[in-house]
Order: C-alpha cells, then structure tokens, then sequence
C-alpha cells in the first residue's frame, strides 16, 4: 500500500487535530493496540479449529483438552480483543496477555509430557514462546517475564520427564532457538519504536511550534483550545483570550532591519511567557500578533492581566530598539462550546478599537461590537 505526502495532507486537513499521548508507554500500547487486537482474534480462531484437529487425532482425548482449546483459551483471547477497545482496562489486557501463554503452556507440558506422543504437541510450545515475543504485542520487559517463566515451567518438567534421549536434546535445542530468535526479533521491535517515538515527538515538536519564538503555534492552540474547552464545560468555568499587538512594528524593521526585528519578537514572547502562569497557553499566530488562552479565567481577571503585560511590555527596553508598546484585547467565552475562531473574533475587535484608540492600551469586548 502507497501512501503519498498529498493524502496524508488532505487528511491532516480535513480531520481535526487530535493529542496524541506523549510518554514513550501509552505511545507504544497505542501503537501496539491494533497488532494485540488482530492477534487475539487470529489466536481465538486458530485455537478453535487446533481443538477441532486435536480432537480428530488424538486417541484419548480427555474433556481438560476441550476445556482448554476450545473454551478457555478461546475466551481469553476474545477478552483480551474486547479490552483493546477500553482504555480503562488496558491494564488488565495486558495482564491476560501475559499470562495465557504461560498457562497454555503448562498446560500442554502437563497433557502432553508423558502421553508418548509429546512430540506432536511439542511445537506449540515453540511457536507459543514466539509469539510471545514478537506477535503478542507485549512489551519486551513483560515477554521476557512471560517467555522465561514458561520456560522454567517447559524445562523442569522436560529434566523430570522421561524423554527419549535424542528427542530432549532436541527438544532443549528448539526451545532455545525459539527464545533466542523471540527476544531478538522483540529487541528489534522495541529499538525501532523508540526511534519512531522520537521521530514522532520531534516532528510533534516542530509541527507545534513558532519556530522564531518557540512559542505554539495556531494549529497547537486551537488543540489545547479544544481541550481547555472541554474542561471548562465539565468544571463550569471559564477561559479568556488575550490577543496582542506590537505597536508600530514595521518601523522596527525598516529602521533597524529584520534581523533586529526578530531579535524583538523573541524577547517579546520571552516578556509574555515570564507574566503569565504556568497553565496559559501562548501561542505566535503569525506576524507580530500574539494569543494568550487563559483556562479558568474570567473576563475581568484576563483584563487584569493584559492591564500587567502592556505595563510590563511598555517598561521594558528592547535591544537596539529601547521601548516598545503593544495594543491589547481581550474577551471571555460566554458560553459553552464556543469555538476558537467566535473568541478570535471578539478579541480581534477589542484589539482594533485598542488600535484605534491611540495604541498602547487595553480593551474588552464582552459582545459582539460592544466593548467595556
Ligand atoms: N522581523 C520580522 N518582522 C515580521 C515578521 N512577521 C511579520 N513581520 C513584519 O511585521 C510588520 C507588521 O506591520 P503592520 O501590520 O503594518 O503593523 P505595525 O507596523 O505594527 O503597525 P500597527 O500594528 O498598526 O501598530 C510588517 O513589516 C511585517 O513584515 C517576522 O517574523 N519577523
């Protein structure tokens, strides 16, 4: 399958942007979430028609073979498939996964050990530690418990047992290639998700950023707009917006040249960050405009705090430049649900009526052309 850059861009487009986990753990299980699901559902068919075969062939079928592989594997896959779907009890998923083969294998050593026929049901064993390893989707920390803890239980029965010589031997030998070929490939896999991961965080990381300010950018902040949002409609509170202006910025530039100009963003966007508190989002969106969202906040605490930046901001000596002054709006969600783009809006009118008031100043605008 072809993926081309144009599809994964019209994707990007149509689709909202989504927050994918950022810790390495939660980014690998979701990673992996697909693969655990597939295998579970290829296991519990396989498992069903294996019981179908043993049944046919074996001679004294006993009902914990039915039990077994037809039943209580069976289900425990079908669970684990199911729990793919609820991210509460990914836990207990991947406490099943790790334990089935390790079951599954006892079991099979205590029906098969001393049958005379062990040979026969040998390879499951072999094939159940690979897949332990590379198909189920463990973690390598968790198939290695898993894979070693069958392999003490496979071992110390094979030593107990009286297996023809030959067949030990190669029996030990197969066990050991499964283990060894199982962790490697496991390794691997792990090793080339960790590069994916950081490949993914870097990319994350540029994709969210201003990259002259390291501020966020607006794509960034119409994400953690949406998420702010959310818990304001559960808490009940509300969230402000600032939006700024640098006043006369041009002249920055064409008297000093660009390069100052940039060297002025940045500190601008430095003074932003040092007055505002940890949880306000602030974001670059283009230009010389800037956009603080401020979480549980209301409209005349955010005026509060644009009132401290323009202070702040007009105090403040810029290099080569000295002072500089910026023209500020802001504006309250009034209601829940209230997308980005209507507080945008509202703030973008503030900050006009700010502009044409003479610069250097702050202005509210609580409705629709109405301001305070
Ligand atoms: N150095 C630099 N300049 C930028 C950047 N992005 C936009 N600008 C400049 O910012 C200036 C914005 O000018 P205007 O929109 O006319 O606004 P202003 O001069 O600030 O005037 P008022 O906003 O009306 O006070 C333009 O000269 C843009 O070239 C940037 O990333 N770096």
């Amino acid at each position: 399958m072809s993926v081309s850059i144009n599809s994964i861009l019209d994707r990007v487009r149509r689709e909202p942007p989504i927050q994918l986990p950022t810790d390495f753990n939660t980014w690998y299980l979701y990673a992996k979430l697909p693969q655990i699901r597939y295998t579970a559902l290829v296991t519990t068919l396989l498992y069903l028609i294996y019981s179908v075969v043993e049944y046919q062939i074996v001679a004294d079928y006993h009902i914990e073979r039915f039990w077994l592989h037809a039943v209580l594997v069976p289900i425990t896959m079908a669970t684990v498939g199911i729990l793919t779907h609820m991210p509460k009890h990914h836990r207990a998923m991947l406490m099943l996964l790790l334990l089935a083969p390790i079951a599954a294998n006892a079991v099979n050593v205590y029906l098969n050990l001393d049958s005379g026929h062990f040979s026969y049901f040998s390879p499951e064993l072999y094939l159940s530690i690979m897949w332990t390893f590379a198909i189920s989707g463990l973690r390598l920390r968790h198939a290695l418990l898993s894979a070693l803890i069958s392999c003490g239980i496979i071992l110390l029965a094979s030593f107990s047992a009286k297996l023809p010589t030959d067949f030990f031997w190669l029996h030990l030998m197969w066990l050991f290639s499964a283990f060894s070929f199982g962790f490697v490939s496991a390794l691997v896999l792990e090793k080339v998700h960790h590069t994916l991961y950081e490949k993914h965080m870097e990319l994350a990381a540029l994709a969210s950023h201003d990259p002259l300010t390291q501020l966020w950018n607006r794509e960034k902040m119409a994400m953690l707009f949406n998420d702010e949002n959310q818990r304001a409609i559960e808490q009940d509170s509300s969230i402000s917006l600032i939006m700024l202006d640098i006043d006369h910025f041009k002249v920055v530039n064409d008297v000093h040249g660009h390069e100052t100009g940039d060297i002025v963003l940045q500190h601008f966007a430095d003074i932003l960050q040092h007055n505002v508190r940890k949880q306000d989002h602030i974001g670059r969106f283009g230009g010389e405009e800037f956009v603080i969202i401020l979480p549980h906040t209301t409209g005349a605490e955010a005026l509060q705090v644009a009132q401290k930046l323009q202070q702040r901001i007009s105090q403040y000596q810029f290099p080569t430049v000295g002072r500089k002054t910026a023209s500020i709006g802001v504006t309250e969600a009034r209601y829940a649900h209230e997308p980005l783009s209507q507080l945008m809006r509202r703030a973008d009118v503030a900050l006009y009526q700010a502009k044409e008031s003479g610069r250097n100043c702050v202005m509210f605008v609580a409705k629709e052309l109405a301001s305070a």
